[in-house]
């Protein structure tokens, strides 16, 4: 068949304009991996987490004006939690998960918890801004858990993109959404502002409930990555503009769900992942694909 000619789209459809939305909405970068510690790893921490019911609390959120601690707009249960392995883990990919989020700075120490979302449980729109010592460097980890099949339904995470508007930065109104997804896990910047819509858990058993293992990693907290003059564009300084309302305005003493910092080893050279270059696909100079 001949290709179809190519319309010009005359000024009647499209009238000239010396105006149009200078406005960019830029998603969110995110760094994702599937398959994170394996079947059997997966399990292990799925059966700890779920042997630990009892010890669970009440998930709270920091008003960042006044400093008040309250359960307004989340219903999720939490634990915290420390782990070296899991710590280990992290640092081995984080070299990679900073190139491809452009992340440029230093990270030195995580907090950690276990959560649980069951029947009606949520998270209402925010920033990690009260969980870091830095929000416009610092990068947030969700780690997934559930049994198979799945017994709840719901409960994604929403990733909102950000709006660049003179000179400042608000979330947008469209977002990216991340499936709970057992033994996978999601890598953000903590000043992107973020939901997990809220699920549903017919057995009403905690054993079926949405778990997570999350984790807040942190530099030394000097200030706004500013770039330098002629850098390449990146997201994370506007990001963490439109994240400013939702700092705290006084530094807490302790985490409001009482995750304790600890350490981020150095990355281990024996396991740390790291993104091997593109390979180059030779092409045919007859246009037909290469013999098998
Ligand atoms: O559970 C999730 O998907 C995100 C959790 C979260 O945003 C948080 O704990 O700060
Ligand atoms: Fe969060």
């Amino acid at each position: 068949m001949e290709p179809a000619a190519s319309r010009d789209i005359g000024t009647e459809a499209l009238p000239p304009s010396d105006q149009w939305s200078t406005a960019p909405v830029v998603a969110a970068p995110v760094c994702r991996f599937e398959n994170f510690l394996g079947a059997e790893r997966a399990g292990t921490l799925l059966e700890y987490a779920i042997s630990r019911q009892a010890d669970f609390n009440a998930g709270t959120v920091l008003d960042p004006l006044s400093g008040q601690v309250s359960h307004k707009g989340r219903s999720s249960l939490v634990l915290p939690v420390t782990s070296a392995v899991f710590s280990a883990h992290l640092a081995d990919c984080l070299p990679l998960v900073q190139e491809v989020l452009g992340h440029r700075a230093a990270l030195t120490q995580t907090r950690t918890v276990l959560t649980a979302h069951g029947e009606g449980g949520h998270y209402g729109m925010h920033t990690d801004a009260s969980r870091v010592r830095d929000v416009a460097t610092a990068v947030s980890a969700v780690y997934y858990l559930h049994r198979e099949p799945r017994g709840f339904e719901g409960g994604r995470l929403r990733l909102y993109d950000t709006v660049l508007h003179e000179g400042g930065a608000r979330p947008a109104e469209s977002y990216r959404t991340i499936e709970p997804e057992h033994d996978t896990i999601v890598f953000f910047p903590a000043s992107a502002y973020h939901e997990v819509v809220p699920s549903t858990c017919p057995s009403g058993l905690f054993a079926d409930s949405r778990f997570t293992l999350t984790t807040w990693i942190s530099g030394s907290g000097s200030g706004p990555a500013t770039a330098p003059p002629a850098a390449p564009f990146t997201i994370w300084p506007w990001m963490a503009r439109a994240a400013e309302r939702t700092r705290p305005l006084a530094d807490a003493a302790r985490d409001h769900d009482g995750a304790r910092p600890i350490g981020l080893p150095p990355a281990d050279p024996a396991t740390r992942l790291t993104l091997t270059a593109p390979r180059t696909i030779p092409r045919p100079l007859s246009g037909r694909p290469p013999p098998r």
